[in-house]
């Protein structure tokens, strides 16, 4: 099976969102886990989930462009860059700097961005991202403990993470359809320009954008974009009809919920399953030492696996205690406290049996999936948009990365009721 489609993910939930996107269109995907050492699974495309969204630029674009070598080595048609609906990123990156590396490498001077995924929320008009009816940065993003989103303009954004010109394909283009979306990259391509944002408000929007960049050696932007590739791919003869891209084996072991997001979705599901399931909330800052939140966490639970219901365990905590523990203990270490415990409170659960795990948070699932060793991940059923479960090799679990925002109010029940 020839590698088509090559993508690489700036975090372990939008690789699966991304994945799950390109199955439920008809193609075969893998997710693997870090730069791969060897010859990459059989896919029609293979998504490189990296954990670079906060990382150090240099590092983020080194392993950025170890990925693309390993895809373009094994043959890939098109490369993806993969990042959040919601633009998570800081002035320094990464968004911008890996995408001008890729660029680069690949010899091409011009590429879309484009993270409208309109399915769960968020739409791109003139340049300014929304979140449901909020502009992004009176979404609750303005407050993400590791990305704060303080701009909603995303030319204005992107501008600032790159040294290449940022342009618009703005709302009536799109709104015209390919023809016109091609003819607009074309003129800004002419006059040397390097990145365009494009507005999206819709699916058809996305898959008009989709075909547009048929031609281009690299698309960026959320899962949504991604939705029209396959078609052109299918267009070009290259893709077969499959009618089995998302089967996995049948679930079994214990069911449990870890989470470290603090987004308003998941606080909102934490609330939810408190009147329906076990729920332990860790308070990080009145016991900032992950080996006392894991023994917490792991004490608590015993006995309570073997009822059939999900326990639910979070660190996760409002913007007023996130501020009061990074004010205590810098931005980065409160994440990576929170994150190692979070890791070691999910292998005990698998060493006690859980097999459907349920993570909640894009850096969390990084830090889980991770401790648990786990190298690739094979795409199953979709729970809610953007989440599919997952069958993770070599561990041979269900996991669902979760990112933040993400699922219903009742995502941490209805997971279970799956397969
Ligand atoms: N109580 C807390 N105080 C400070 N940081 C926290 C707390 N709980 C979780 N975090 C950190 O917040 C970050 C949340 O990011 P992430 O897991 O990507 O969630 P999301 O998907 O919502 O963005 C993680 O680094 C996590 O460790
Ligand atoms: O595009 C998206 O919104 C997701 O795929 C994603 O990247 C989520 O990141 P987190 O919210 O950090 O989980």
């Amino acid at each position: 099976m020839p590698l088509l489609l090559g993508c690489i993910a700036d975090d372990f939930t939008g690789a699966t969102d991304l994945a799950n996107t390109l199955v439920k269109a008809g193609m075969s995907a893998v997710q693997v886990i870090g730069v791969p050492t060897g010859p990459l699974p059989e896919a029609d495309a293979v998504i490189i989930a990296l954990k670079i969204r906060t990382a150090p630029v240099t590092e983020a674009v080194g392993q950025s462009l170890a990925a693309c070598d390993a895809l373009t080595k094994a043959g890939a048609k098109q490369l993806f860059w993969k990042y959040c609906s919601t633009f998570d990123s800081t002035d320094q990156g990464n968004i911008g700097p890996v995408g001008d590396a890729l660029l680069k490498r690949l010899g091409s001077g011009f590429a879309i961005a484009c993270p409208a995924f309109p399915t769960n929320g968020r739409t791109i008009y003139l340049g300014h991202l929304f979140v449901g009816g909020a502009l992004l940065n009176e979404s609750g993003m303005e407050n993400h403990p590791l990305t704060p989103m303080t701009d909603p303009n995303l030319v204005r954004v992107m501008a600032r993470q790159t040294d290449g010109s940022v342009g618009l394909v703005s709302f009536p283009v799109v709104e015209q359809g390919v023809a016109a979306i091609r003819r607009a990259m074309t003129g800004m391509m002419d006059r040397g320009t390097r990145w365009a944002i494009v507005d999206a408000v819709s699916d058809a929007h996305l898959m008009a954008i989709g075909e547009a960049v048929a031609p281009q050696a690299l698309v960026t932007g959320g899962s949504g974009v991604a939705m029209g590739l396959p078609e052109n791919f299918r267009r070009a003869g290259l893709l077969p009809e499959r009618s089995d891209a998302g089967a996995l084996p049948p679930m079994t072991g214990a069911a449990a919920v870890v989470a470290g997001s603090c987004s308003r979705a998941t606080l909102g599901q934490i609330g939810l399953a408190r009147d329906h399931v076990p729920v332990l909330e860790l308070d990080a800052l009145a016991t900032p030492d992950a080996k006392a939140m894991t023994a917490q966490a792991l004490a608590w639970v015993d006995g309570k696996l073997e009822d059939g219901r999900p326990v639910v365990i979070a660190a996760s905590a409002t913007p007023e205690k996130v501020a009061a523990l990074q004010a205590k203990l810098g931005r980065d270490a409160a994440g990576a406290l929170v994150e190692d415990a979070v890791a070691s409170i999910a292998e005990g659960l698998v060493a006690r049996g859980v097999g459907r795990l349920v993570v909640a948070g894009g850096e969390t699932s990084g830090a889980v999936v991770t401790r648990l060793g786990v190298t690739s991940l094979r795409i199953g059923p979709e729970i809610d948009p953007g989440v599919p479960w997952t069958f993770a090799e070599p561990k041979g679990i269900h996991l669902a990365l979760k990112s933040g925002n993400f699922g219903a109010r009742d995502f941490f029940l209805k997971a279970f009721d799956h397969g």
